[in-house]
């Protein structure tokens, strides 16, 4: 079985040169706060989309992130590539803006079934220019701690799309998938990450989840929903180690730095 290598080295001011990622990163910003790192997540990204409300974000909020410069420098400066949903919540100011600046805006208002972001991770999975998906890593701005509704449709889109690197985001946590398909070694980035973790089974029972590098760690354990999942857990040092029969969700608390 081959192994998975996690790295949150996009949130880094400045990537040591034995740690630039193989990965390429593209960003979705969602319509709920945009985290305070966002310009870091924007830098390490080659392809920015807003899904609908997202484009409000971006436009009120990023200025916000430099007070001491001119706000409409700083929305020019942040032109996000495609503007994607239903378009039912981006503000018609915040439309004409991106549209004069040549923002390609994508508007599925017929598709009632499925997420804004769900419609974004399709489009990224179909034309991005990345031939080796398992190369391409979707980072999604704002997408905890708002509308619970909202943030069990966001952690549905990364089950219904498990065999992408998506990873959800907020100001205060970082959540992705760790598919049973793999190992997976987590190289923790305890300037910007940790201790707090979890390890949640998720659509199913877990009949065996081992790890290393926790506090709590597990030894072929059984979790599920209803019964035990790994919760307050803590990393102990830089390397934690996952292997399960399940995919597994796995979660870090981002510090407060920004
Ligand atoms: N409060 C929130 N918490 C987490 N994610 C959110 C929140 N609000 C929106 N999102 C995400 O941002 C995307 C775009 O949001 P937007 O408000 O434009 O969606 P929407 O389809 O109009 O939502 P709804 O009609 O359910 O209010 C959503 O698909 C969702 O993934
Ligand atoms: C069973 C079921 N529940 C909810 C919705 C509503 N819904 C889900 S995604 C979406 C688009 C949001 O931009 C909407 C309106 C549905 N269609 N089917």
């Amino acid at each position: 079985m081959d192994i998975m290598h996690h790295s949150s080295t996009f949130l880094l001011p400045t990537i040591p040169e034995n740690q630039r990622p193989s990965l390429t990163y593209a960003l979705v910003v969602l319509n709920h706060n945009l985290p305070r790192f966002t310009p870091l997540l924007w830098k390490a990204a080659q392809l920015r989309l807003c899904a609908d409300g997202g484009a409000n974000r971006v436009y009120d909020e990023m200025p916000l992130l430099f007070p001491r410069e001119d706000a409409s420098d700083v929305r020019r400066r942040y032109k996000p590539d495609i503007i994607k949903g239903d378009l039912d919540s981006i503000r018609q100011e915040v439309l004409d803006f991106y549209t004069r600046l040549g923002t390609r805006i994508v508007d599925k208002t017929d598709d009632q079934d499925s997420t804004d972001l769900h419609k974004c991770i399709a489009c990224i999975r179909d034309f991005a220019p990345v031939s080796d998906k398992s190369k391409l890593c979707i980072l999604v701005a704002g997408a905890l701690g708002g509308r619970f509704d909202h943030e069990m449709g966001n952690l549905n889109v990364i089950c219904r799309f498990s065999s992408l690197r998506i990873i959800l985001l907020s100001d205060d946590n970082l959540i992705h998938l760790l598919p049973k398909t793999h190992r997976h070694e987590i190289h923790i980035q305890a300037s910007v990450e940790g201790p707090h973790c979890g390890l949640i089974p998720i659509g199913m029972p877990s009949k065996s989840s081992t790890t290393t590098g926790l506090q709590w760690d597990l030894n072929n354990t059984e979790m599920e929903f209803g019964g035990l999942v790994s919760t307050s857990n803590m990393v102990k040092g830089e390397r934690v180690t996952v292997q399960s029969d399940c995919n597994l969700l796995w979660t870090i608390s981002l510090k407060k730095l920004w």
